[in-house]
């Protein structure tokens, strides 16, 4: 159970959960707490320690000092300490999960499969990080006009120094790993910052890495409102790249920052463009499961169909026949469709299914929300003037704009603010291709629903779906910077065969 056994330690003793500093659980000097809100129940499940600029300051301090003596630790030994913290990941996925249950409503197979995911990444990480991390570059100057072979240039990739790291709520432990883990193989120091739901989940995840003995004061976890503390941080002079995954707070934390790397993936549109030849009944599979796995509630979720009118009738049926199955309820019961995140975000949703009602949308179900809980709903016959068309519901809504040429369908992706992925549905491999290059999108899936896995594939969006790459080798990348020493020599010297 959450909060027990090995996790006893994280909460204090009006069960609040404690932050994480110097390697010890602590209780905030400000003496107040964030409530977590169970999306099921509407009511607090879980308090979390509002932390103060002060306790920042020193968790950065330290952060800096420890990253020093931990870029000198052998890589062997920083990926021996990952594997153990994967293992421990591992181990303890039933409280991990239990929380992403209670804070998320993620459906409780789902969640488990979170905690496994995350080990899994953490275990590759170190493996991928001895490989590129111990691998240099050897140039010699003869190669450029003018030269002679008297330099020798040698490149290693170095630390950054202190990475903030800062999640979502909808994988707040795989998104904080796939930082963290990249990030220490790497040699820097983490500062994370966790979404406030999800943020048990991620100090239970937190405290797998101090069971498994990483110096003091490298890993820090501070807890608190993105809108209080989130300025603090991104702003904070010690930090030396931010790796943030989320919404739109994230082009205001790149306006905000100084002249660090920054690693964004924000939001997505993800079109899903069939053409008339498509396997309509593989299509409308992707879809359903595309569309409404974690009730929409995925940057990478099918945003939007763009389906050729010839096989319009066709498809629809299939995929409301597909989604009549989804069960509705508990994420305890581990059902398909379970409460969004927050009150606010359902009204959200519901405004975006209120204005295509209103200009016409048609209503494959009829709309139903109890809660936070919202029936899965596809909307056919969406025009480009119907909101539902371009904004992102995060939701079980899901709108199909009915096309009748394939540039209409590349044309409707690439107007749209966002770029993450895509997908196209067609047995033509040839038309596949060149749709796929005509796609404004950082990835385009050829005949399956978009997707961020598996984890050591690059991920990255355009224009306002982020900067920067992530995957487990690019973001290793992104978290350090290049070193080069030159040896001069006296004379041209060369090695003879
Ligand atoms: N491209 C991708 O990989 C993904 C993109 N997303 C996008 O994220 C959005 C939903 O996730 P959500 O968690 O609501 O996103 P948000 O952008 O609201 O929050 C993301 C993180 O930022 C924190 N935060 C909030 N305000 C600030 C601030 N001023 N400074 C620093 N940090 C801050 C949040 O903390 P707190 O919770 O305390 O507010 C949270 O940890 C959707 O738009 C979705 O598309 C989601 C997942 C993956
Ligand atoms: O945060 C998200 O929504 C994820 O990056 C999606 O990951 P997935 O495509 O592997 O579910």
């Amino acid at each position: 159970m959450a909060g027990t056994g090995v996790f006893a330690e994280l909460v204090d003793g009006d069960g609040v959960f404690k932050y994480y500093s110097s390697g010890e659980w602590k209780k905030s000097s400000s003496g107040k707490s964030v409530p977590i809100i169970n999306p099921t129940t509407r009511q607090p499940h879980f308090k979390v320690q509002a932390c103060t600029q002060e306790e920042v300051n020193k968790l950065m301090e330290e952060a800096k000092t420890t990253q020093k003596s931990w870029a000198k630790t052998p890589l062997w030994k920083r990926a021996e300490l990952l594997h153990k913290a994967a293992a421990l990941l591992k181990e303890h996925k039933v409280p991990i999960a239990e929380c992403l249950v209670k804070e998320i409503a993620k459906p409780a197979k789902d969640a488990a499969t979170e905690a496994v995911r995350s080990g899994d990444l953490v275990s590759y990480c170190a493996e991928e990080g001895v490989r590129i991390l111990g691998e240099g570059k050897f140039l010699v100057s003869d190669s450029f006009p003018g030269n002679e072979r008297t330099k020798y240039c040698l490149t290693a990739k170095i630390p950054l120094g202190v990475i903030l790291a800062i999640p979502p709520f909808n994988y707040p432990v795989n998104l904080a790993v796939s930082k963290i883990a990249p990030a220490l193989i790497a040699g820097n120091s983490i500062v994370l910052k966790p979404p406030t739901q999800g943020a048990v989940a991620a100090l239970h995840m937190v405290h797998c890495f101090h069971l498994a003995g990483f110096p003091k004061g490298l890993i820090s976890c501070v807890t608190g409102r993105g809108s209080e503390i989130g300025d603090f941080l991104t702003m904070h002079p010690m930090v030396n790249c931010i790796s943030f995954t989320g919404g739109d707070t994230g082009i205001a934390i790149a306006m905000k920052a100084g002249m660090i790397p920054l690693q964004m993936e924000l939001g997505g549109k993800d079109a899903c463009i069939i053409l008339d030849d498509a396997d309509l009944d593989l299509a409308a599979a992707n879809i359903v499961k595309g569309g409404f796995s974690y009730s929409g509630q995925r940057c990478t979720a099918v945003k939007v169909v763009l389906v050729m009118e010839s096989v319009a009738n066709a498809l629809v049926e299939k995929v409301k026949a597909k989604v009549a199955k989804l069960t509705v309820g508990l994420p305890e019961d581990d059902s398909d469709i379970t409460p969004v995140v927050t009150e606010s975000s359902a009204n959200f949703i519901e405004g975006l299914v209120v204005d295509a009602k209103q200009k016409g949308a048609t209503f494959c179900q009829e709309y139903r929300r109890e809660g936070n809980l919202i029936w899965p709903l596809l909307l056919d016959n969406v025009r480009p003037d119907m909101r539902i068309a371009w904004e992102e519901p995060f939701g079980p809504v899901l709108p199909v704009i009915r096309i009748t040429s394939v540039e209409e369908g590349i044309h409707h992706c690439n107007a749209s603010n966002f770029g993450l992925q895509g997908c196209v549905f067609t047995r033509d491999i040839s038309k596949a291709i060149l749709i796929s290059d005509a796609m404004e999108t950082g990835t385009v899936q050829i005949n399956s629903a978009p997707a961020r896995g598996p984890d050591h594939f690059p991920f990255q969006g355009l224009k306002d779906s982020g900067i920067g790459s992530q995957g487990i080798t690019n973001s290793i990348n992104m978290m350090t910077k290049i070193k080069t020493t030159v040896i001069n020599l006296p004379t041209p010297s060369y090695t003879m065969g």
